[in-house]
């Protein structure tokens, strides 16, 4: 375990200087504080919370005990007596000194302890009889932390700790927890150290006592699941005549109250296996804390997210986990925003458990990557606010929200051909599905336009003006046409190196070299996307029309939907079918995994504010890009041109010619399965979004890029372009696969897209913790 004997005791010798170094930090709480966190309080077995009872003789008690056992400060004339002590605990980290000795928090309660190693029984009366065999020759000093449980030589983290059970009356309490396991010396090198449930049952001195380290543990965020005396035949018993004689009546131990979540589950994630790691892996760590869990598994594509625009809030107010791929999240993302209240939408917590391929979102943020370390990170609670972009279809006005990253071009195509390998490959199926593409690469040619991130923007300096932004204004114009698309996926890709690579390689040095016109843009923040500011990201700040007003000539039916099946192709299914308006609530009736065929518009002519000419109408790249050398292999051309074109102050940069990806990351989008990191210096919660562009066309190109980026040094390649933008449309070319992957979800590119940041950001539920 890793942290089992991070701070087990030091040699004799050196006990004493490290008592004298610890004393400052390791002040005990006097006994009436550490009475007063107690905060007598009952979780009795059903669940019911009563109101707390003061009971004030039992309070006198304890302080004596408490004091005629453990000192409240070690002072000098202290350390004769913790040298008897059998064992001694290091809290200091090893005597590293002072600065190191708040390690593990200040003490909440200490006192001695039996770790009782005898097999849990789950017998009741036995447990009660067994305790009572416990003799005090076995204790050991052990002290509670803020940080930690330490007795003896062991030290237990809290933030390992799941939660407490107690059974009123008795002097044994069980911490139930999930440690680092090991792995043996030689193996440790190659297997990755994991999470194993370990229960620890410890026999206080008292009773009492064994009320408060119940209770400390309570007052750390423990959960407490307090159970009725083992020999009691009915709670009812319990409350009343046997509590009267022994224990205080009721014990309300103040812990948080367990949370109501709703889970929404996909099937099919991760090969099927996610039922598996739910039901048998994270299911019962929500157990232990208490959780109340309503459980609904997807049965086809679109579920998650009609279910997340349509659930009751109150049946699950402390928030939705996701156990599944970034698609899972993805969906249901997009039904919060498409609630009729998107303020409260937005503002509902999301879970996520990875069960998918690829889970790029949740080990980037939170850096968390198995299911039970994300199921603790839950447990323990907290919120990570998480930027959140928009993908806008110009022409249509239709929207698609993300957390991950929106892709062009290459990843997007490897997207969508992997959907044929989905059953046969697996998560290896980007390999396979990247290998053929890259045999047969095509040439993609886009129209790209961004307004650079100022520096000092990016540090937040404008955050005040961010927050002056309504969410109502937000939801004008982006949200409330949201409703309306329902674009599904093709598969998660998160992972972008899966695609060409499979192995894991470290990533090294990473050089970013943003666009020369980003640090010459002094702009004001095109963060979220209401009417006002988007009209002056596009330079049309004259524009006062609601957004009905702006695409007048729109008709309503004109979303871009474009669901696709797993099994048919692109060239199956006619990119530019029929135009019709993806009605939600058809996914969630539909039996099967294949989608319907819904397309989107051809003949748009795109709203009025943005009728303004920016590029040719019809690029013909062949000939815009001379130097394009014929055949399929050519890796000598840029392929590209730029240029800075200013509109009311904002000075967007346009470049347009051969790419062969364009990535538009909202976080590093780090890979569960390898080292790499897609866009080192983007961060979750910046307000802007980092451009990839890998200009030019050509396999070996291509190549380099990807070996680069499995060893991180992709971004110093001559024709790869790295900016943190606030904005950015992108146009396709004339005849390209026109494709876009968000999140893991594939749409067609039929006309200009412009992506922007939400002011609004989501919240995930669980903190980054090392
Ligand atoms: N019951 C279901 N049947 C088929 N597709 C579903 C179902 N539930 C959800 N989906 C679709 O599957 C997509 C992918 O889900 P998710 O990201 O959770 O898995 P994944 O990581 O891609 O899984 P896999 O391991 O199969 O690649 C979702 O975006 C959703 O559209």
């Amino acid at each position: 375990m890793r942290d089992m004997h991070r701070n087990s005791t030091g040699s004799t010798n050196n006990s004493t200087n490290t008592n004298n170094k610890i004393s400052s930090a390791l002040r005990l709480s006097s006994p009436q504080q550490s009475l007063r966190r107690l905060g007598l309080c009952s979780q009795i077995a059903t669940g019911e919370h009563s109101s707390p009872v003061v009971f004030p003789e039992k309070r006198a008690k304890v302080k004596a005990s408490r004091k005629s056992s453990v000192p409240t400060t070690l002072r000098p004339d202290d350390q004769d007596t913790s040298e008897n002590f059998e064992h001694r605990i290091d809290i200091g980290a090893g005597g590293g000194g002072d600065e190191k000795s708040d390690l593990l928090g200040y003490v909440v309660f200490s006192g001695k302890l039996v770790l009782d190693k005898r097999k849990i029984s789950t017998n009741n009366n036995a447990d009660a009889q067994q305790t009572s065999d416990v003799t005090n020759q076995d204790a050991v000093d052990a002290k509670l932390t803020s940080k930690a449980l330490a007795w003896g030589s062991q030290v237990l983290h809290l933030d390992d700790v799941i939660s407490v059970s107690y059974n009123a009356g008795l002097r044994h309490f069980t911490v139930h927890s999930y440690p680092f396991k090991k792995a043996s010396c030689g193996l440790s090198c190659f297997i990755k150290s994991q999470r194993s449930r370990k229960d620890f049952r410890f026999v206080a001195s008292s009773i009492e006592e064994a009320l408060q380290w119940v209770g400390g543990c309570a007052d750390q965020q423990c959960f407490v699941n307090c159970l009725p005396h083992p020999l009691s035949s009915s709670k009812k018993q319990a409350s009343s005549e046997l509590f009267q004689s022994d224990t205080p009546p009721e014990l309300l131990f103040r812990c948080k109250t367990p949370p109501k979540m709703l889970v929404i589950l996909n099937p099919r994630s991760g090969r099927g296996r996610s039922s598996k790691v739910f039901h048998g892996i994270v299911e019962p760590i929500f157990k232990l804390a208490g959780f109340r869990l309503e459980v609904v598994k997807t049965t086809c594509a679109g579920h998650a997210r009609n279910l997340a625009s349509s659930v009751d809030i109150s049946t699950c107010p402390d928030g939705i986990i996701c156990v599944g791929g970034d698609g899972i999240i993805n969906e249901v993302l997009n039904g919060l925003l498409s609630r009729d209240n998107q303020k409260e939408g937005i503002s509902i917590p999301i879970g996520i458990i990875p069960a998918g391929s690829d889970n790029s979102l949740v080990w980037t943020v939170l850096g968390v990557r198995d299911p039970i370390s994300a199921a603790m990170a839950i447990v323990k609670g907290g919120l990570t606010a998480t930027d959140v972009f928009a993908v806008e279809w110009i022409q249509t006005s239709t929207i698609h929200y993300g957390l991950t990253v929106s892709y062009y071009g290459f990843v997007s195509d490897v997207l969508e051909l992997s959907e044929k390998y989905q059953k046969r490959f697996g998560p290896l199926r980007y390999f396979v599905a990247g290998f053929f593409k890259f045999l047969c690469l095509p040439r993609y040619s886009y129209e790209v336009e961004y307004l650079p991130a100022l520096k000092t923007e990016r540090e937040g300096k404008i955050s005040g003006e961010k927050e002056a932004v309504d969410m109502s204004d937000l939801c004008t114009d982006i949200m409330s046409r949201s409703n309306k698309d329902g674009m599904p996926r093709a598969s998660s890709l998160s992972s972008i190196d899966s695609i060409m690579t499979p192995s894991r390689i470290s990533g090294g040095d990473l050089d970013t070299c943003s666009s020369n016109h980003a640090s010459t843009e002094p702009s004001e923040l095109v963060r979220g996307l209401d009417p006002k500011s988007k009209r002056l990201s596009s330079g049309r700040g004259n524009v006062t029309a609601e957004p009905e007003v702006i695409h007048p000539q729109l008709p309503l039916s004109t979303t871009p939907n474009w669901p696709r099946t797993r099994s048919k192709s692109r060239n199956d299914k006619g990119w530019t079918g029929l135009t019709t308006t993806l009605d939600t609530t058809r996914w969630g009736n539909t039996a099967t995994n294949d989608r319907e065929d819904i397309s989107s518009t051809l003949s748009d002519p795109g709203p009025i504010w943005d009728a303004e000419p920016k590029w040719d109408a019809d690029p013909n790249w062949d000939v815009e890009n001379p130097i394009e050398l014929p055949g399929p292999s050519d890796d000598t051309v840029m392929g590209s041109t730029k240029e800075v074109v200013p509109r009311f102050g904002d000075k967007w940069v346009v470049s347009k010619g051969r790419f062969l990806g364009i990535l538009v990351c909202n976080h590093a989008c780090r890979t569960v399965q390898s080292s790499q990191v897609v866009a080192p210096k983007a961060e979750h919660d910046d307000s802007t979004l980092d451009l990839l562009l890998v200009h030019g066309s050509g396999r070996l190109r291509l190549l380099r890029f990807f070996l680069l980026l499995q060893m991180g040094r992709h971004l110093s390649l001559p024709y790869v372009e790295y900016v943190k933008v606030k904005s950015v449309r992108i146009k396709p070319g004339k005849h390209n696969h026109n494709g876009c992957g968000i999140d893991g979800e594939l749409f067609a590119l039929n006309g200009q897209v412009i992506s922007s940041m939400l002011p609004e950001q989501c919240r995930l539920i669980g903190r980054f913790r090392l």
